[in-house]
């Protein structure tokens, strides 16, 4: 088979490949564009609530009055931390990274869930559980990080409010104080941005465990697996290292020239799919200018806008969402530690929705390689079985 592939046939990180149809969300790089569901994130991000965007991803159109009352009120049912729960993750070192944290807890969810069969697709794994399983994930992962945040910090869990809509109980439960509604809907804004983006690796990866009738906890436990790493979802985290590394505006060109002599990457910059721009990018830096005028921090932005100029004149790539999530993030006062996770909370609805379109449509995925290891070499003395004979000998039309 090697010996058929050329070298062009190999399609390293599966770049320019197409697998599959998803009816969840289109990222058009041509018009920069990307829909949910059919409707343009930028006016979800406007005027919806995170929960209308999860009950839009899962399916298909958005909540009516009702429907969006009916998932709040089972969205909030779910909120508070288990104790089973709470006592896996107390377990834990404090120095964990809260990606793994969140990672153990999930599949730690999943354990406790004893309801019938646990395959996405066998008896018991119906589709309406499953949408069950996913809206009870959803609805514990904000109690999860924001007790993340507060354990590494030597504080106590906070209790849920039933008086609070998603975004505000989710900064409530982080800071124990009730968040300025400017802040709660920059928050908002970010979990929508955040919730869905076609094949990206995390959602392939939970497509991949799915695709074995594995069950949803292993689909999505996976996925924060591939999350965490810098080339995907870890880069917000790595921008406000990276602020942190070059300090204030001034700094930008020194920085940068180092950087790059160094071969850096440089993160919250590039991306596989867009290559004039992220389409999220003005919307969340919208946000992001809100929360500085808000917070009254200018050198914020200035820093912002330095490295965005200077890199993008020098290299030609521009800033993808985690760029303006991560300082946004930052003056809210998320701890750096927590900003990947923030992405699980909010992707968690768009891997689920990807879980349940992969099982209502399966193939098992499973590609190709070209071998380029050592020729065939045998063991000194070995003599094959007669079955194994056999079987060398098979004719190829009855495999
Ligand atoms: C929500 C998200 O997950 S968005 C992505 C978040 N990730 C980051 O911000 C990490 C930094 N960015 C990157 O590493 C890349 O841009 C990726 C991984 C996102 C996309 O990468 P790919 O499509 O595989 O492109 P690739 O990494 O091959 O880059 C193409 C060229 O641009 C360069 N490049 C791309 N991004 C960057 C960057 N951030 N800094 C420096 N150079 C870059 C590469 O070095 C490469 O140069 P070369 O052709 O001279 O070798
Ligand atoms: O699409 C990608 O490759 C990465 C990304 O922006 C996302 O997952 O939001």
């Amino acid at each position: 088979m090697s010996d058929e592939i050329k070298p062009e046939d190999i399609k390293k990180g599966l770049a320019g490949v197409v697998v599959d149809y998803t009816a969840v969300s289109k990222v058009n790089p041509e018009t920069n564009s990307l829909l949910y569901r059919g409707y343009p994130v930028q006016e979800l991000a406007a005027t919806q609530p995170f929960e209308a965007v999860a009950y839009l991803l899962w399916n298909g159109e958005l909540p009516t009055a009702e429907q969006l009352a009916e998932l709040r009120k089972v969205e909030r049912e779910n909120r508070p931390l288990a104790d089973n729960v709470k006592a896996v993750i107390d377990l834990l070192p404090t120095d964990a990274h809260p990606m793994d944290e969140v990672r153990t807890a999930v599949s730690a969810i999943g354990a406790n869930d004893t309801s019938g069969a646990k395959s996405v697709m066998e008896a018991g794994g119906t589709a309406e559980d499953n949408l069950a399983r996913s809206i009870r994930l959803y609805a514990a992962l904000p109690a999860i990080v924001a007790y993340g945040q507060r354990r590494r910090r030597g504080e106590e869990v906070v209790e849920p409010r039933d008086d609070l809509d998603y975004a505000a109980n989710f900064l409530w439960m982080t800071f124990g104080e009730e968040a300025d509604p400017l802040v709660v809907d920059a928050f908002n804004r970010s979990m929508i941005l955040y919730a869905e983006h076609s094949f990206n690796a995390s959602t392939f990866t939970a497509r991949v465990v799915t695709s074995t009738m594995s069950d949803l906890y292993s689909a999505i436990t996976a996925a924060i697996g591939a999350l965490k790493g810098p080339l995907h979802g870890g880069a917000n985290e790595a921008v406000l290292h990276v602020f942190d590394e070059i300090g204030s505006a001034e700094n930008v060109k020194p920085w940068l020239d180092k950087a790059l002599a160094e071969k850096r990457k440089i993160m919250g910059f590039g991306h596989r799919v867009y290559k004039r721009g992220d389409s999220r990018v003005p919307t969340m830096k919208d946000a992001l200018d809100s929360l500085v005028e808000h917070y009254d921090r200018q050198d914020v932005l200035e820093l912002y806008t330095a490295l965005e100029s200077e890199f993008v004149e020098r290299k030609g790539i521009y800033p993808n969402l985690d760029y303006p999530s991560g300082p946004a993030y930052n003056l809210i006062g998320f701890d750096t530690l927590t900003f990947t996770p923030l992405f699980v909370a909010s992707r968690v609805t768009g891997w689920s929705a990807h879980v349940l379109e992969q099982a209502a449509s399966n193939a098992l995925i499973r590609p190709l390689s070209a071998y380029n290891g050592p020729d065939e070499r045998h063991i000194e003395g070995y003599v094959a079985t007669e079955t194994e004979k056999e079987a060398l000998e098979r004719p190829e039309e009855s495999a």
